[in-house]
């Protein structure tokens, strides 16, 4: 019988292939990181084709590692960097562009007209989202606006549009399917949260032709197989969703009130908030958490867009260190109150400011500040935005946060944990799976092959491996606070012409 299902990670960063055992354990890992490109200031990019052939790469190696074949795959499931825009032919398969990155700002302007004509509060009552350059549908606009031909294709029908699990579907079943699921779809700014469905009236707005957009599934379906060539076998394909949902999901977030936060490249708090979409009147998100049985469950989202990517920065950028775990003896060396503050503004400020205008900024800087004190509060600074979204929450919702579960690559560092736990004065718990991202992702399919009966039953395999306990005294908890809130009020509002200046 087949024992595992095959997890695809397609982040940011990197794009992984995870096998799970029955009992959600981590039985071998591939993993391969692939070129970021920035072509202009605020631009992101990345290859299409380093994103299929990282994922099939890592694929191919997680089931050779094993020594297993793919009859031993009872099913995929696939989770992904949402967002991030790709339109293919789909005849050739081949894309008329690079995907642009969630991170990608280049329609801030556009975002700015939208904003001016008053649309908001229409786009948040449909999608949940906010307007920002952050979604996909400024995105593939742009790019029927800018590659030569593509409108004209796209309206004759020969054109696909997908976020990262649409394409990577598309290529892995041959071409034969093009769908997403529904935690994805509500990420594009074009999918009516309420009735589930592509909205016409944000397909006008956006003057996107309906033909180019995938069939919403749920994220537990049968979406397809794989051609058999590509892995050594027809595997079914069973559940897909967006990482920061699939994260919500490998945490067993099942229940209202429960709440998650992933630290990978930028930070995502998602709470469970039942069968109904809750609105913030503090600027978050509601999204769709996930879709069973044609039955959304829906959470709240605080989105931030940078968190382990300061560490990359400080790393590759500023070459203050050699390995991001080299940041946590670097931290405990240094005392709390050093009085630094950075502001990693460095693509606009997400949740709950959505100021794409705004840059990053260091400051509270002496003589005598060391490169301890700089890399301190660059993970300070993630912590710093977790309270912000904590209290944004908080008040949306009506009753505090009793506790939060973390996971993601930045987790592993015990120090920044610590300070999370005192900023936010409530207990952060730490699983023995961090892979929590993909263990989601195969949770979902295990769900669709019948792997797991229910929720309840994938809900007794999570496991705790560390609390951490808020110990810090309150005065002091809100003297470090007041210092980013003041912080982060001076990196609002960029002065526009020092931006097109710089
Ligand atoms: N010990 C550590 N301390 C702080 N940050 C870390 C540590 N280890 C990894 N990171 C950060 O975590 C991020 C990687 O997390 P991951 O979940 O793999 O990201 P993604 O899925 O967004 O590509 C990187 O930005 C890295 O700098
Ligand atoms: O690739 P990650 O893990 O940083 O996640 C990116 C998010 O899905 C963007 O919304």
């Amino acid at each position: 019988m087949a024992a595992y299902i095959l997890s695809i990670d397609q982040g940011t960063t990197s794009s992984r292939a995870i096998l799970f055992d029955r009992q959600g354990q981590v039985a071998a890992v591939a993993q391969e990181t692939f070129a970021q490109h920035f072509p202009h200031g605020g631009w992101v990019e990345h290859a299409s084709e380093d994103i299929w052939s990282t994922v099939l790469s890592t694929c191919r190696q997680v089931i050779d590692k094993h020594g297993i074949s793919a009859a031993d795959v009872a099913g995929i499931g696939i989770t992904n960097q949402r967002e991030t825009t790709l339109v293919w032919d789909r005849n050739t398969g081949e894309t008329l562009y690079n995907a642009i990155v969630w991170q990608d700002r280049r329609t801030s302007d556009y975002c700015r007209e939208l904003m001016q004509q008053d649309h908001e509060a229409f786009i948040q009552a449909r999608t949940g989202l906010l307007i920002d350059p952050y979604f996909s549908a400024t995105k593939l606009r742009w790019v029927l606006e800018n590659v030569e031909g593509a409108r004209q294709r796209a309206e004759r029908g020969e054109l696909a549009f997908g976020t990262v699990d649409s394409f990577l579907l598309w290529r892995l079943t041959g071409g034969k399917v093009h769908a997403t699921d529904a935690t994805n779809a509500c990420r594009t700014c074009l999918f009516n949260i309420h009735t589930q469905q592509w909205d016409e009236e944000l397909l006008a707005l956006f003057e996107i032709p309906a033909s180019l957009m995938p069939e919403v599934m749920d994220s537990s379906a049968p979406f397809g197989t794989t051609e058999a060539a590509l892995l050594g076998g027809e595997i079914p394909i069973a559940g897909i969703a967006g990482d920061q949902q699939a994260a919500l999901v490998g945490q067993t977030g099942f229940t209202p009130g429960l709440c998650k936060s992933t630290y990978g490249t930028g930070c995502f708090m998602i709470m469970n908030t039942g069968a109904e979409p809750a609105t913030s009147h503090n600027r978050l998100l509601t999204t769709v958490a996930y879709r069973l049985h044609g039955k959304p469950t829906y959470a709240m989202e605080g989105s931030i867009f940078v968190a382990g990517a300061t560490v990359q920065w400080l790393r590759d950028g500023l070459k203050l260190f050699e390995a991001a775990a080299d940041t946590e003896a670097l931290a405990e060396q240094t005392r709390l109150g050093h009085g630094v503050y950075l502001v990693p503004a460095f693509t606009g400020l997400g949740a709950p400011h959505w100021d794409p205008q705004a840059r990053g900024a260091i400051f509270g800087l002496t003589r005598d500040t060391d490169i301890g004190e700089i890399v301190a509060a660059g993970l300070q600074a993630v912590c710093y935005q977790t309270r912000d979204l904590q209290r944004c929450m908080d008040d949306d919702i009506g009753t505090p946060i009793e506790r939060l579960r973390v996971d993601g690559g930045m987790v592993c560092n015990s120090w920044v944990m610590q300070f999370l736990a005192d900023m936010l004065g409530v207990p952060v718990d730490r699983p023995t799976i961090l892979e929590t991202t993909a263990l989601g992702a195969a949770y979902l399919a295990g769900l669709q092959i019948g792997w797991y009966a229910d929720l309840d039953e994938i809900s007794r395999l999570w496991a705790c491996e560390r609390t951490f306990e808020p110990r810090m005294a309150e005065a002091q908890r809100q003297t470090l606070y007041a210092g980013w809130l003041d912080a982060i009020a001076r990196v609002m509002h960029h002065d526009e012409t020092a931006v097109a200046a710089g």
